[in-house]
């Protein structure tokens, strides 16, 4: 192991996972929809908490692995709304949270393709989206993001890294250009204060000015 991969599994291992988590990991894995890393996880159960998020929206349900920290961070009122494609991915979050003992009224899962569900969510109505379905429309669910955030709300898109795709110049594939794209769009969006957290494959977080 480097200096450099150690040091990363430090900061990924500082707040182990309980079963609950792991159980969701894993079928994430099965299902091939990736979770987010335990870092990451931590990272957006701080924000909820942090923000005192009573009202988020994840685009990218998954198996309910960041779905889990999220409703660990926010207040017992808050509810997250979900959106994924895929209804078995959904089903499989569904069992995660009822497993952590998170009543039905806390989550609102919307199943469809992303952007024909988020025209239908309201404006400035949310303290935190996070972003984590379709790397290629990143920058598109980045203006919806922005319209649905509160003044002071933050919006986090995981894998902005993209397994450091980002960072070599011969890549030009679709969706590494978008985490590109994302991740200049917000450091030149006036409305946004931006900064990329090296954790996991990479959340960048930006607040909405108030
Ligand atoms: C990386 S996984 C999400 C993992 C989840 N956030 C977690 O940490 O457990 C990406 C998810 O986005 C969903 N997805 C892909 N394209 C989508 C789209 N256009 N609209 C909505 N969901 C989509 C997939 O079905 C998959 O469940």
């Amino acid at each position: 192991m480097t200096p450099e991969s150690a040091l990363r599994e430090y900061v990924e291992q500082y707040l182990p996972e309980d079963d609950v988590h792991l159980e969701a990991r894993a079928r994430g894995e099965q299902l091939g929809c990736v979770p987010i890393g335990a870092g990451g996880g931590a990272a957006l159960r701080f924000l909820a908490t942090a923000l005192q998020a009573k009202a988020v929206v994840e685009i990218g349900t998954g198996a309910g692995t960041s779905g889990l920290y999220l409703l660990s961070g926010m207040p017992k009122s808050g509810v997250l709304t979900s959106i994924d494609v895929a209804p078995e991915h959904q089903r499989a979050a569904r069992e995660a949270y009822a497993a952590a003992g998170i009543s039905p009224s806390r989550t609102r899962l919307i199943m469809g393709k992303a952007l024909e569900v988020l025209p239908r969510l309201t404006d400035a109505a949310y303290d935190l989206v996070f972003v984590d379905a379709y790397k290629p429309e990143y920058p598109q669910y980045l203006e919806h993001g922005v319209r649905m955030l509160r003044p002071g709300g933050v919006i986090a898109f995981d894998n902005v890294l993209w397994h450091g795709k980002v960072v070599d110049p011969k890549v030009k594939d679709e969706s590494t250009q978008a985490m590109r794209e994302i991740a200049r769009s917000c450091r030149d969006d006036p409305r946004l204060v931006p900064v990329i957290l090296p954790l996991g494959d990479g959340l960048l977080v930006a607040a909405r000015r108030p």
